[in-house]
């Protein structure tokens, strides 16, 4: 009988899932569902058994957009909230392997070829360097991988960096900023760098400007706005949202010593296109003052998520021999 293992990325908007018949093989059936229309992450995965004829899955990776510190995960982003040994055993798993979904993407990075990045702004990778990853999506994603000496796959970070604190480059970033602390307290990168965050920033610069503009909810109507109607206020919002996530990006790569190169994955980024490229996140990359010259030797690429690179970190984490739930 063919044994097989199933692969997800959970994140707060979406669940992606493939299933591999061996280690190393390719991804079968790769499926992206909607987190809302399950209620809970055992009927999401249960709903994609029953549409894909999986190969009796006994094993199975889940990396997912939270801190994995203990048996219970209460998701920050979504409402699913489950014990991981319960899933295991509801999905008749002899193994499952939960891990940030960050940390599983920084897993995947060394396998990437230049057919699924494309590099914003010069510089050049010194091998053996650190490497950083952040990523905007539904919340603010953050790893990278470390080399200690013999290591070639890297050390994944896990922390959670899209929770430090926002800092202003400019005084309107920084009258945003004062907008959003009044809503919220800490403002962390999280509440402007992520979907829900481009929103923020839209409404931030209407309240600021004020002006009348549009009623949005969604990320993709403030990129509708920019890139469809021409806007102003959207693109000034968009323009802001690259801004911050170059200023965070090259405060990870000054934090870490990322001489190897920063990758760019989530889901927004590369939905912004070529257009990403002329915004002002590689000049805020750079400008750090008296380390100018280190960030600009700094490559960044932006990972294409079409080749499901997070699902092939994920099956990194289970060749890797890491504990089951
Ligand atoms: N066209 C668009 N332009 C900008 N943002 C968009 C667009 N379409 C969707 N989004 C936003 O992208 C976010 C989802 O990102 P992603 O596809 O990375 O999902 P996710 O993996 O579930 O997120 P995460 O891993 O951060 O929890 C949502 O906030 C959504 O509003």
């Amino acid at each position: 009988m063919q044994i097989s293992r199933l692969l997800a990325d959970i994140g707060g908007t979406n669940i992606r899932l493939a299933w591999q018949a061996v280690p190393g093989g390719t991804l079968n059936d790769i499926r992206v569902q909607p987190c809302g229309d399950y209620p809970t992450l055992t009927a999401a995965v249960q709903d994609y058994l029953a549409q894909v004829q999986v190969p009796e899955p006994r094993e199975a990776a889940f990396g997912i957009a939270n801190p994995v510190t203990g048996d219970a995960i209460h998701m920050t982003n979504h409402h699913w909230s489950f014990s991981q040994r319960a899933v295991r055993d509801a999905l008749g798993l002899q193994r499952l392997v939960f891990v940030n979904d960050f940390t599983a993407l920084a897993l995947a990075l060394p396998r990437l070829t230049s057919e699924h990045l494309r590099p914003v702004g010069g510089g050049e990778a010194v091998a053996g360097s650190a490497v950083a990853l952040i990523g905007p999506g539904t919340g603010l994603g953050v790893s990278g991988l470390v080399f200690p000496p013999g290591s070639e796959e890297g050390v994944p970070i896990a922390g959670e960096g899209g929770h430090v604190s926002l800092a202003a480059h400019t005084q309107k970033e920084f009258d945003v900023i004062t907008l959003l602390h009044q809503r919220y307290g800490h403002v962390s990168a999280e509440r402007a760098v992520s979907g829900a965050g481009l929103v923020e920033l839209y409404h931030a610069l209407r309240q600021l400007d004020g002006q009348e503009g549009r009623e949005v909810s969604e990320a993709a109507q403030v990129t509708g706005l920019a890139f469809e109607q021409h806007d102003a206020l959207a693109l000034q919002a968009l323009e802001m949202f690259c801004g911050f996530l170059g200023s965070v990006a090259g405060d990870l790569a000054l934090t870490l010593g990322a001489k190897g190169g920063v990758y760019l994955g989530g889901g927004i980024v590369p939905r912004l296109g070529t257009w990403f490229d002329q915004s002002s996140f590689r000049a805020r990359f750079e400008a750090k003052g008296r380390f100018k010259a280190y960030l600009a030797s700094i490559p960044c690429w932006v990972v294409d998520p079409g080749g499901a690179p997070a699902l092939y970190g994920a099956a990194c984490a289970l060749d890797s021999g890491r504990p089951s739930a």
